[in-house]
């Protein structure tokens, strides 16, 4: 489905509601596979959710996560440690592209029992479930912290826990932080200090215990780009956020500042407003090693905005949904943005000019159909394959029409 996209609006006045974080939801679900007694409230309506759900059921045979990175790592140390237990694991052909050698070699490391079936370091695996006891573990932390969150969330459930060390620059911690906090959450110890990890194992958790999800940060970050977008005085109300948000991208607060967008929280909602206009020689630069899934937004607002942006910290985006910064420099070079990557920054000239019309390609990539669809405020756009967003956020182009964007299938 493609869709012609444009919006006539310039100031906003509305209520959305978003839908628990994926990345919380799928850590949560595996805790429950692991701790039935556990509830979740406010879960994600997300395809990567629902594979997640789907996958840990299947006691035997395939297990197709499609492109579901957080499923994929998650699952892999899950089905490894789970005795009597036997599948392939696999996804989409994307998801053949993306690497698994560091999380694979880790997990040998406790004796799993993990083969290749197609090419060595990739998807798919053919995994044996085992009750493994060795507990000692050093891996790589600079390429996806997933591999990490992998081990940490399966670690409990393991007869002596996990120590495991991390070598090189760890890369966004934030997520680490996360499935530390969710473990807390059901009543697991953990330590994190210098590059060492320690989980305590638990037998089984005390009592039913709850995890409330948190509404998705990633997802909020379109909105916050609307905004900056927008006039002076526009405001969007989103629910349900913390203040004390176990996501990383919740950062999205601070960095908005510096295109003119206040947060301010109120019980559960986060009022997002356009306070100021922009100066056009206002300059962006950021590292975004720790918040990774919001470059693309970050840099489409910039040039919505026609200003200057310099995104360094992007080395994991090669190996996403999509290599998003080729992806990102062909599309934004299309509506005529004068930019350049390397593979790990981003560097943005500022511009007056967005060419009209112009039909975005999504790569199968959720992110990049979302952060263009802000520009239709600024000229018409089209946005190819526009069903992507399902990965993430399956409600997206009801919500643009909540906002009266107008959305038309080709
Ligand atoms: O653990 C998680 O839920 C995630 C970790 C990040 O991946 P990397 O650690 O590979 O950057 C992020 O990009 C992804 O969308 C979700
Ligand atoms: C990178 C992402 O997801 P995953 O790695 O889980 O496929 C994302 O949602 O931006």
């Amino acid at each position: 489905m493609n869709l012609h996209l444009h919006s006539s609006v310039t100031k906003l006045i509305e209520n959305i509601e978003i839908t628990g974080s994926k990345s919380e939801s799928n850590r949560a679900l595996l805790l429950q596979a692991l701790y039935p007694a556990l509830h979740i409230e406010n879960i994600s309506n997300s395809d990567d959710s629902e594979v997640m759900q789907k996958g840990l059921k299947i006691l035997n045979g395939e297990v197709d996560i499609h492109h579901a990175g957080t499923a994929m790592r998650f699952l892999t140390t899950f089905f490894a440690t789970q005795e009597g237990r036997e599948v392939v694991l696999t996804g989409s052909q994307r998801m053949k592209e993306r690497p698994i050698k560091i999380l694979v070699d880790a997990l040998k490391q406790l004796n799993a029992s993990i083969e290749y079936t197609d090419n060595d370091g990739y998807p798919p695996l053919k995994i044996v479930g085992k009750n493994l006891s060795a507990n000692k573990v050093t891996m790589a932390a600079n390429v996806s912290s997933q591999y990490i969150s992998s081990i940490l969330l399966s670690a409990p459930f393991l007869q002596n826990g996990i120590i495991l060390e991390l070598e090189g620059k760890i890369t966004s911690v934030p997520y680490i932080n996360m499935t530390l906090g969710l473990l807390s959450q059901i009543g697991v110890t953990s330590t994190f200090e210098g590059n060492v990890i320690k989980v305590e194992p638990i037998a089984d958790i005390e009592k039913a215990k709850t995890i409330v999800v948190e509404s998705d940060w990633s997802s909020a970050s379109y909105f916050y780009s609307i905004i900056a977008l927008c006039d002076v005085g526009s405001t969007i109300k989103l629910s349900s956020y913390k203040k004390d948000s176990l996501q990383g991208d919740s950062v999205l607060a601070e960095i908005y500042k510096d295109f003119g967008v206040a947060t301010t929280f109120e019980d559960n909602t986060i009022s997002i407003t356009k306070e100021r206009a922009v100066a056009r020689d206002t300059s962006i630069q950021i590292d975004l090693s720790n918040a990774p899934d919001i470059a693309q937004t970050i840099a489409v607002t910039s040039f919505g905005l026609g200003i200057a942006c310099d995104l360094s910290g992007l080395h994991t985006l090669k190996i996403k949904e999509t290599d998003r910064l080729e992806a990102l420099k062909a599309e934004l070079g299309k509506l005529g943005a004068e930019i350049e990557v390397t593979d790990k920054e981003l560097h943005l000239k500022p511009s007056d000019y967005i060419n009209p019309d112009i039909a975005i390609d999504t790569y199968n990539d959720h992110r990049m159909a979302m952060a263009f669809a802000p520009l239709a405020l600024k000229t018409s756009i089209i946005i190819n394959d526009a069903e992507v967003v399902s990965k993430s956020y399956p409600d997206f182009w009801n919500d643009m029409k909540k906002l009266h964007f107008n959305l038309k299938e080709l």
